[in-house]
């Protein structure tokens, strides 16, 4: 196999921007350590160690309090280093599995007491070889009560997905937005398109994420500070303040190239949710809803 790579920034910066309290960072990742969670056979990439530890030391640097562990593309369907992390985190992190569609109610059981709250859909053909749609929707038909369906795709399969997603029987989060080209603009095709499927129904979710990968030079985008990302982004978290949830992509996989400084990805937050409400809806009462429904004592968790 290559290399290892790594994708992250060895120092990041203090953000200028202070998260409220009770700030999620709702879409991150663990790459092993691998000597105790090795890398799936299938990995399209082989990354470094980003381990629990580093994890949580970056959430505080950043000033987070809780995290959501999306189970990254090398892992395959093997969840156990995102569950370690989730179990080291003492209680400040839940989690998004990936999961043999095949899976036993019994080992969905014991995801949920793990901390997982939903299971990641990826349709892109650079990070998995197969993505079956008629598994899929059987699995989503049997989740444990409350959970979700985050699904990873690019924007020029929207169409052909929707009669597939269109079935799903429970929420759905969009991770990247299904990443729109940003250099269209806020009232680019994509950006139509994406917010008609957001009106097709009143349970998609979206995270406004990755101003690095979208806003790409390599991409033909602006990078950093992400100008064309701000623009395109705002307006769509504007209309749709109660269905987005925002985090990191720490450790950015595949970002090797163009790494971004995570002290600058949080002072994109205000640029795109520029008001206290705003941010209090993206960073904390969105994350909660759909990650910490149990608390229920707490009105932030009621849906609405
Ligand atoms: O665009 C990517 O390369 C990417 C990969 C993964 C993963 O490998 O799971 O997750 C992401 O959120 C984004």
């Amino acid at each position: 196999m290559a290399d290892r790579i790594t994708s992250w920034h060895a120092n990041p910066s203090k953000p200028k921007f202070t998260p409220p309290p009770g700030a999620v960072d709702a879409h991150c990742h663990v790459f092993g350590p691998m000597a105790e969670f090795p890398f799936s056979p299938k990995a399209k990439y082989l990354p470094e160690d980003a381990g629990p530890d580093m994890l949580f030391a970056l959430r505080d640097h950043l000033g987070f309090e809780k995290n959501v562990i999306v189970q990254a593309s090398c892992h395959g369907t093997d969840n156990s280093a995102t569950l370690h992390a989730i179990a080291a985190s003492e209680g400040k992190a839940r989690g998004v599995a990936v999961v043999d569609p095949a899976i036993s109610e019994d080992d969905l059981a014991a995801l949920h007491l793990g901390g997982i709250r939903g299971i990641r859909f990826n349709f892109l053909k650079r990070l998995v070889d197969d993505a079956p749609k008629d598994k899929f929707l059987e699995v989503a038909s049997r989740l444990p009560k409350g959970w979700h369906v985050v699904i990873y795709f690019e924007a020029d399969i929207l169409e052909e997905l929707r009669p597939f997603m269109d079935a799903i029987p429970v929420p759905i989060v969009v991770d990247h937005m299904g990443r729109p080209d940003v250099t269209q603009g806020p009232d680019g095709p994509d950006m139509k398109a994406f917010r008609r499927f957001l009106d097709s129904r009143d349970d998609i979710w979206f995270k406004p994420t990755c101003p690095d990968r979208l806003d790409a030079i390599k991409e033909g985008g602006k990078g950093d500070p992400w100008d064309n990302f701000a623009a395109a982004v705002a307006p769509l978290v504007a209309d749709y303040p109660a269905r987005c949830i925002w985090g990191t992509d720490w450790p950015h996989p595949n970002m090797q190239d163009e790494i971004p400084d995570d002290g600058h990805l949080v002072d994109m937050i205000p640029r795109i949710a520029p008001t206290a409400e705003l941010q209090q809806a993206l960073l904390v009462d969105n994350p909660h809803r759909l990650y910490w429904a149990d608390l229920s004592a707490n009105s932030r968790v009621t849906a609405g």
